[in-house]
């Protein structure tokens, strides 16, 4: 079974898709972490991320294994431990132009299709899961908040270190940015809405694993 969650930035996908994967018993896929890890790739390389070709040619390259475990998630680039690295202020302000880059997106999205079928059971995250990466995916949920929540829940996680011009670049003006590339501001058909501004993240994750529990019925 494929459980696919979409939404924007600060929404909760990661936190609680990988806290449904855990009590599932699921792999969990954080394909947001892969952009932010062919980013890192490409500043680290000296790569200009505004060069298509040159950024197509170390996407084709990158040596990226991720891991798939909800309870110890693992990046490494190469020999580069780079878990805590891609989620600097710098990949986030920087990793809108790999996503919007189109091969680099289609050399990461058959990558993505790859781990998802050898998993089989998984819940996968990202902007373009529902549509595009797992269409046929028989749990589909675009996960929203509203942007106040949105801005004080990724304010909270940075632990008060942004101040309000910076949260915005790294929330809101990467959804601007990234939009160009995938539709997750709204629900494809067959996508389910769950907004979690008035949710806990207990209730936002149990939520979810209703969901889930109830296609699995469905396939008894
Ligand atoms: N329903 C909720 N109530 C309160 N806090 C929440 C809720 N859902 C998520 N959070 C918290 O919000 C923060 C942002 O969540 P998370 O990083 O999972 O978002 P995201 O959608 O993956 O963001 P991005 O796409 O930018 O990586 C985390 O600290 C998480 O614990
Ligand atoms: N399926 C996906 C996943 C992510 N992205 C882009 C958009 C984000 O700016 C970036 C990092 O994702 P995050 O870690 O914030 O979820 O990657 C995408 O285009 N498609």
């Amino acid at each position: 079974m494929v459980i696919a969650v979409d939404g924007p930035s600060g929404s909760g996908k990661s936190s609680v898709c990988r806290a449904a994967a855990s009590e599932l018993g699921a792999a969990y896929l954080d394909t947001g972490a892969m952009y932010r890890a062919a980013t890192w790739y490409c500043l680290q390389q000296e790569v200009g991320l505004d060069d298509h070709d040159a950024v197509e040619v170390a996407v084709e390259e990158l040596p990226l294994n991720i891991s798939t475990n909800p309870d110890h998630q693992v990046i490494t680039v190469g020999q580069a431990d780079v878990t805590e690295a891609i989620r600097d202020a710098s990949i986030s302000e920087n990793v809108s132009a790999v996503a919007t880059n189109p091969k680099a997106r289609a050399l990461l999205i058959a990558s993505q299709r790859g781990i998802i079928d050898r998993e089989g059971f998984i819940v996968a995250e990202g902007r373009d899961i529902t549509t595009v990466v797992a269409p046929d995916a028989q749990v589909r949920v675009l996960l929203t908040a509203s942007a106040e929540a949105r801005l004080r829940r990724r304010g909270a996680q940075l632990g008060g270190t942004q101040d309000a011009e910076a949260l915005k670049r790294q929330v809101l003006d990467r959804d601007t940015k990234d939009s160009a590339a995938s539709n997750f501001t709204e629900a494809a058909d067959g996508v389910a809405v769950l907004d979690s501004s008035d949710l806990s993240f207990q209730e936002t994750v149990d939520s979810l694993i209703s969901r889930v529990q109830l296609a699995q019925g469905a396939r008894t």
